[in-house]
């Protein structure tokens, strides 16, 4: 059972998330000295700028300094560009913080971006995998049209990515959504995560939400996802987003 919160208001939505997100922070900083937890391209990084930093009431609570922050997936552009997820989350966040503020970000080591094909881009990706922590506090996650998330898309010609059982980073080729090339969490990342989170928002998410809620596609990366970590999955979705949904359990 994943816990599924529906909102009709985009503030109320943004604010929960961050109650949430600032929960988890707090409930690993009693455990140990820092806040692991990874980020997902696309709208959520609005949604966290809005409740991590727009905020008043909780942007005091968010310990920065104790963030390790690393990306669930990210494509294989230099940093700078504006397709990265780093640079749109430094950009749209980061960026907007005190310049007093320190915190520790793991990014794509961008240098190893080569033109030398396949075994270059597996570097990366295994690259990325060796900076990882065994387990993240909490992995913030999309959802695309198609039911993709992090870049593990639907369809035979991805799903290498998702029978990947040893690599905890994958390399992606060919991606539907641009850019083509990309690494990605894989499901084992996936599995030794404290928490997952998933934000939707918008009418584009009505028939996918339809699909993973109701009709339970299991060739969707976001309906396994739900299957294999439904107890520690949690999606925040609004109005327009799940229209179509039919379920009231999950
Ligand atoms: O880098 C990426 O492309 C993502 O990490 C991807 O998984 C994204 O989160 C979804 O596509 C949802 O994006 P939207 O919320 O913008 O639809």
């Amino acid at each position: 059972m994943v816990t599924v919160r529906v909102f009709s208001e985009r503030a109320s939505l943004t604010h929960q998330l961050g109650e949430f997100i600032v929960k988890k922070q707090d409930e690993a900083l009693q455990r140990k000295s820092d806040f692991k937890v990874s980020v997902s391209g696309g709208s959520l990084i609005n949604a966290l700028y809005e409740s991590l930093v727009a905020d008043a009431s909780l942007s005091p609570r968010v310990q920065w300094s104790k963030w390790q922050i690393y990306f669930s997936d990210e494509r294989i552009v230099p940093l700078t560009d504006a397709d990265s997820n780093y640079g749109t989350f430094k950009k749209i966040v980061l960026d907007k913080l005190a310049s007093t503020v320190q915190v520790n970000v793991h990014p794509m080591d961008e240098s190893l971006i080569s033109n030398d094909g396949a075994e270059s881009r597996d570097n990366i990706a295994a690259q990325y995998e060796q900076i990882l922590p065994q387990s993240l506090d909490l992995v913030l996650l999309g959802c695309g049209p198609d039911g993709h998330t992090c870049s593990l898309f639907p369809g035979q010609k991805h799903k290498y990515l998702l029978e990947e059982t040893k690599k905890r980073v994958a390399w992606c080729h060919d991606s539907p959504k641009p850019p083509s090339d990309r690494i990605t969490f894989t499901l084992p990342m996936l599995k030794d995560a404290k928490a997952l989170c998933f934000v939707a928002e918008g009418t584009s998410k009505q028939d996918i939400m339809h699909e993973i809620f109701d009709l339970k596609n299991d060739q969707l990366p976001t309906v396994l996802v739900n299957e294999l970590f439904g107890k520690k999955t949690s999606w925040f979705v609004n109005d327009e987003a799940f229209g179509k949904v039919q379920a009231k359990n999950f």
